[in-house]
């Protein structure tokens, strides 16, 4: 994967094109692993335990440090295929008044799960998310999120993740069961705006950003 976005530096993308879904209807992926599922495989050179993952980019709303109004999420390597990161509530991401909106705890959710691709060297993106949210979040407060890959099963990768209040053990406010599935990086080369295509592949972070996320030998 790493000599497919090679190939693509430098060469302008001509279109923009439709995102290809082959499945008319509305997926029927269970949230949970199939009995022949197998264990997720944590890759050699993934970060350490405890290393700060950083951002797959830097204009995502979940993780980028150049969003003003983003999450800024910060995502840590775990020990096995796992995460954990935090994100702090401001007044920018209120539904209710002084409460964090559901769609952004959501979005906290899915970027968590979405970092796994890290410790797997493989990118994925969210197929299916399903949140439960069980207390209210006031501004101000810190979310402690864990994320762990439960099952792969050919490209659809299962997974969960808890948002906790108070700190790492505290009570559980939100939750969420997803499949990824595992993409390669046209994915994105394809279906993103040329403009920022361009602006990513002529920013050497990025780029170094994207082949650390990618390469799967
Ligand atoms: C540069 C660094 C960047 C790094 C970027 C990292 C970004 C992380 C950001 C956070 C995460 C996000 O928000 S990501 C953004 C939100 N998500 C998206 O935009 C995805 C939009 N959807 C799509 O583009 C497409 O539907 C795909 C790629 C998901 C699937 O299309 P496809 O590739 O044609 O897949 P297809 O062959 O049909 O199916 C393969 C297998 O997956 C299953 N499958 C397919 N779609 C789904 C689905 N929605 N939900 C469940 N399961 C599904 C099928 O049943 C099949 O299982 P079987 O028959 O094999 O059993």
């Amino acid at each position: 994967m790493a000599s497919s976005l090679a190939r693509r530096l430098g060469a302008p993308v001509t279109a923009v094109g439709s995102a290809h879904v082959s499945a008319a209807q509305p997926s029927k992926t269970p949230l949970v692993p199939p009995d022949d599922a197998v264990a997720p495989v944590r890759h050699p050179e993934a970060p350490a335990p405890g290393e700060l993952l950083g951002s797959h980019y830097a204009q995502c709303f979940g993780c980028g440090g150049e969003q003003p109004h983003g999450l800024h999420l910060e995502a840590r390597a775990g020990e096995g295929v796992n995460v954990t990161a935090e994100f702090t509530v401001r007044t920018a991401h209120q539904g209710a008044p002084g409460l964090a909106h559901g769609g952004v705890l959501a979005t906290a959710l899915d970027e968590t799960l979405g970092s796994l691709g890290w410790l797997m060297h493989v990118i994925a993106v969210t197929g299916r998310l399903e949140t439960e949210f069980v207390a209210p979040v006031p501004v101000d407060t810190v979310l402690h999120l864990d994320a762990r890959v439960t099952g792969v099963h050919g490209r659809k990768i299962y997974c969960s993740a808890t948002g906790r209040i108070g700190g790492p053990e505290g009570p559980v406010a939100v939750r969420a069961d997803a499949v990824f599935i595992e993409v390669k990086v046209e994915h994105f080369l394809d279906n993103g705006r040329n403009e920022e295509i361009q602006a990513a592949m002529s920013d050497p972070d990025q780029v170094r950003r994207a082949r650390a996320f990618e390469v799967n030998p």
